[in-house]
């Protein structure tokens, strides 16, 4: 079983003198220094979130009303970070949220496929976006051996839908993920303040450009036409979801269909009832809707409802004590936004793996240290609100 703590011995080295890791390994430092490397462009996109970005700040903060409680005199020597999902044993409970456009995280604009990478040399699954700047059927290659999931913004137009999700069933992927919260943006100050788009410059959107039904829809050739393209997408995007879409959306493929931006147990109750295989709690990162409550904070109304079915979160994740404390609360597998994204524009896949690496390592050692050996024991010994 690999020991993830590890990877501090990598950085101290063996009492000899270390090396100064070339991305750092806490996110405040992180993000110093993505804000300094960064063009102003895409890291505004990233950083950014919805109005005075309070929710974005509170998905944070609220992980620190959240307290663990140390077990002693157990024998955490070995810790087994694995869970089961989708019928998987995946090694670590992590996976990397999905990213529209990550492509621009890195110079060479392929920053989806980085991301992937950083998949395959860690085994912690990418959810690769709809709006991936490379064709979903690139990044899952990319993933080598570490299995992916395919996140849906569900097109206005239902063959276009199909042919996605049928795409990524034929690929490999797992499980499909539809975003529920996201069918229009939400008002965000920083990119509207640069009075642009950012994410449509350059080579976007492949998912779209390189699909059947789009070219059909389109009715010419993509590449001689971008503006055109561009302006067929943005008709297209974001169909308005509603509970009797369900039974359309199953019927789309044999996949897991896991449901992205549960918050109610209301909610989470009628994803059930209506054939839901999981749940996903999130608040899109604070990107959507401001003035909301933390994510952390709907995450126990949620799995209190859903019994044994898996449940997903993400929102504020930043360390491994909040991996822990998230499953502490219950969730089955945890995402990771932004910080990758950082990783991503510092050292391109090797940053990605970096970020989840020192993501994965705090939380191995605080289960050490808690005397967790098992993620089963994470969740029996609970979170406190403090
Ligand atoms: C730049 C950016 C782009 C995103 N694009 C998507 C997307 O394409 N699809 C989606 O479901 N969520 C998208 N999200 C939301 C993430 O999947 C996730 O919910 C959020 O980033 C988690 O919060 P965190 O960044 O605080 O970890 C995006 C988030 C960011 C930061
Ligand atoms: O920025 C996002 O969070 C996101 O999901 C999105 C939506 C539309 C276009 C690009 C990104």
């Amino acid at each position: 079983m690999p020991h993830y703590g590890d990877y501090q011995n990598l950085i101290y080295g063996a009492g000899l003198g270390g090396v100064v890791p070339k991305v750092p390994v806490d996110f405040a430092t992180l993000v110093r220094r993505a804000e300094a490397a960064m063009p102003p462009y895409v890291l505004n996109y990233v950083q950014g979130g919805c109005g005075d970005e309070v929710t974005q700040e509170r998905n944070r903060s609220a992980f620190d009303h959240w307290g663990m409680v140390p077990r002693m005199m157990v024998d955490s020597a070995a810790r087994d970070l694995s869970i089961e999902l989708f019928g998987m044993t995946l090694p670590t409970p992590l996976f990397m949220c999905p990213i529209g456009v990550t492509g621009i995280c890195t110079q060479d604009g392929h920053g989806d496929i980085a991301a992937a990478e950083a998949a395959a040399a860690t085994g912690v699954p990418l959810c690769a976006s709809t709006l991936s700047n490379d064709p979903l059927e690139d990044v899952l290659t990319a993933s080598g051996d570490t299995p992916g999931f395919f996140q849906l913004y569900t097109p206005r137009d239902k063959d276009l839908a199909a042919s996605l999700v049928s795409r990524a069933e034929k690929a490999g992927y797992k499980a499909i993920v539809v975003t529920l919260d996201t069918w229009v943006t939400g008002w965000r100050p920083r990119d509207l303040n640069t009075g642009n788009f950012p994410q449509l410059r350059g080579h976007v959107l492949e998912n779209y450009f390189g699909d059947p039904v789009f070219q059909r829809l389109l009715g010419k050739p993509v590449k001689e036409n971008m503006a055109e393209a561009i302006g067929l997408w943005g008709r297209l995007f974001g169909k308005v979801l509603t509970w009797d879409d369900m039974a359309w959306l199953k019927s789309l493929t044999k996949l897991p269909i896991v449901l992205k931006g549960i918050c109610h147990p209301d909610d989470a109750r009628r994803a059930i009832d209506t054939g839901a295989d999981a749940l996903y709690v999130s608040n899109h990162g604070g990107r959507q809707a401001n003035g909301g409550i933390a994510a952390i904070d709907m995450l126990p109304g949620v799995v209190a409802v859903a019994g044994e079915m898996p449940v997903l979160f993400d929102s504020g994740v930043r360390s491994g004590s909040d991996v822990v404390k998230a499953l502490a609360l219950g969730a089955r597998a945890v995402g990771v936004g932004r910080p990758y994204s950082y990783g991503l524009a510092l050292d391109g896949a090797a940053g990605a793996a970096h970020v989840l690496k020192c993501i994965l390592a705090e939380a191995d050692l605080m289960m050490a240290v808690n005397g967790y050996p098992t993620i089963a024991k994470v969740r029996e010994a609970g979170a406190v609100r403090v």
